[in-house]
């Protein structure tokens, strides 16, 4: 071959530049993976947002579009895992050294080739139109030649390559499956216990996207007036709760506007209701919610209280947060109070409520079909560092509750290091009855073998809320 540089008229004739293809959705959901990624932000709180701008930039941007890149989102960070690893056996270097936006764009075209219906010619042109507008012509060729690696071969056959076998190491390979950390595999398990079909419904139930649940917040709505909204059904358990199917806007719902209803996992509407309905002994009139923020909780609890002629104060330690609780009990009936005030150094007196919830904060591996980025950002390191303040959240309640009161403990994760070993640690040092939780929720199935209880995605549709109901004996 000679040396000599070709001469340009030697040259195969260059295609005449065509303008890339703008495709607002697919640049919405680009830019939302961008921000998830660079500088640490939530999917559901930058994706409105930028889908709004999408509307306001381009006529005819529409709802369609605006589902479209909401799936795209929400599919490609849930399935991030094993997008990854497919879009590793197909680059011939180190995923870190891949840029990230470029790998953002390959990881929207593994989720459109592999994890949704879109036929692959058309998920690799437009994810290369996609690259061209943002990354430019020279990083869209990388981006064509990785995808067309990819379209070579459907989930099932990648997740053969990908994954070893599950006899071989069942962690990792439900973990490449079903795209979750091998650690947080690993905690659910442990949580869930049983066998491995168990595991699997849960893991896939992460994966999908929860349904929009209402609240008719007693005294104030009804499910009847919210069953009356298109494809309203009733909750599964809770007596407050009405689900709306697919495509349901709670922001249309007059009595959400009105914060007469509220959107509430049935999960939660469960644990004030636990709580509530807890058996007491002597009086019942004054109600404490320890960590209120955002306050969806203290908003069914006041209402409950209300009707019973309780009143309730609602103790957040942010300050931003506490303003969120004082809008969600805007309106509420009954006495009810907010303050903004650190948990673990009570600004009441001890003994003084005869109700106490605590719903502390955590890792929230409970709530991963809300938060599709959070199983990738959570470390096992994290559990060290809420530890403490659970514990000390939990030693407070049981000194602020009067003996015979009721003080309930609730996650939203299921791990057991934030569940019962902070409830035992805790009654070492500071004694307690254990109530059994499950008789105050008649009708809910497999809620684990007591005194606690243990809701689940795949089993009740929930979050995986956990509740340890405890009973200040008399004598302390
Ligand atoms: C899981 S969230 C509570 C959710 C709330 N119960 C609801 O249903 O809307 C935990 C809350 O505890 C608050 N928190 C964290 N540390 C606290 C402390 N030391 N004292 C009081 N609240 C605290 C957090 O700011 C957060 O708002």
């Amino acid at each position: 071959m000679s040396d000599q540089p070709r001469r340009a008229g030697a040259r195969r004739p260059h295609k005449p530049y065509r303008r890339p293809r703008r495709d607002p959705a697919r640049i919405a959901a680009f830019e939302a993976l961008r921000a998830v990624d660079e500088r640490d932000a939530y999917a559901n709180l930058v994706l409105p947002p930028l889908l709004r701008k999408a509307k306001e930039d381009n006529e005819g941007f529409d709802d369609r579009d605006a589902a479209f890149a909401t799936e795209l989102v929400y599919g490609t960070l849930r399935r991030q895992g094993t997008y990854d690893a497919v879009i590793a056996a197909c680059v011939d270097r180190p995923l870190r050294e891949v840029d990230p936006p470029v790998l953002d764009v390959l990881s929207l075209g593994a989720h459109q080739l592999l994890g949704t219906r879109i036929p692959g010619h058309a998920a690799v042109s437009a994810t290369v139109e996609l690259a061209r507008c943002v990354l430019g012509d020279g990083r869209a060729k990388f981006v064509n030649a990785v995808l067309r690696r990819i379209a070579a071969h459907d989930l099932d056959e990648w997740l053969k390559r990908i994954a070893p076998p599950y006899d071989k190491d069942p962690e990792e390979h439900l973990g490449l499956v079903h795209s979750h950390p091998r650690w947080v595999v690993s905690a659910l398990w442990d949580a869930l216990g049983g066998g491995r079909a168990g595991i699997e419904e849960l893991l896939e139930a992460d994966n999908s996207r929860p349904e929009v649940t209402l609240v008719a917040r007693p005294g104030r709505a009804t499910t009847d007036e919210l069953l009356t909204e298109r494809d309203a059904e009733p909750g599964r358990w809770s007596p407050f709760a009405v689900r709306l199917a697919d495509g349901g806007d709670p922001g249309n719902v007059p009595a959400v506007a009105e914060g007469r209803a509220g959107v509430q996992d049935e999960g939660s509407q469960l644990v004030a209701l636990a709580l509530a309905n807890a058996p007491l002994t002597g009086p019942d009139a004054r109600w404490l919610d320890g960590c209120a923020g955002p306050g969806g909780k203290a908003a069914l609890l006041a209402a409950l209280a209300a009707e019973r002629g309780a009143a309730l104060i609602a103790s957040e330690r942010q300050p931003h947060r506490a303003r969120l609780v004082e809008r969600a009990l805007a309106g509420a009936p009954g006495r009810h109070q907010v303050v903004t005030a650190d948990g673990t150094r009570p600004a009441w007196r001890p003994a003084t409520f005869d109700r106490v919830l605590v719903d502390v904060p955590c890792t929230g591996l409970g709530a991963l079909r809300r938060r599709p980025e959070a199983r990738w950002r959570r470390r096992p390191e994290d559990l060290e560092g809420f530890a403490p303040l659970q514990r000390a959240l939990l030693l407070q309640a049981l000194r602020a509750v009067r003996p015979g009161g009721v003080v309930g403990y609730a996650t939203c994760s299921p791990h057991l290091a934030e569940t019962q070993a902070v409830v035992r640690d805790v009654l070492r040092e500071q004694p307690a009855e254990w109530i059994d939780a499950r008789p105050l929720l008649p009708g809910v199935p497999e809620l684990g073998e007591g005194p606690d209880i243990q809701l689940w995605p795949h089993l009740h549709g929930t979050d995986a809320m956990y509740l340890a109901l405890l009973r200040r004996p008399l004598d302390t």
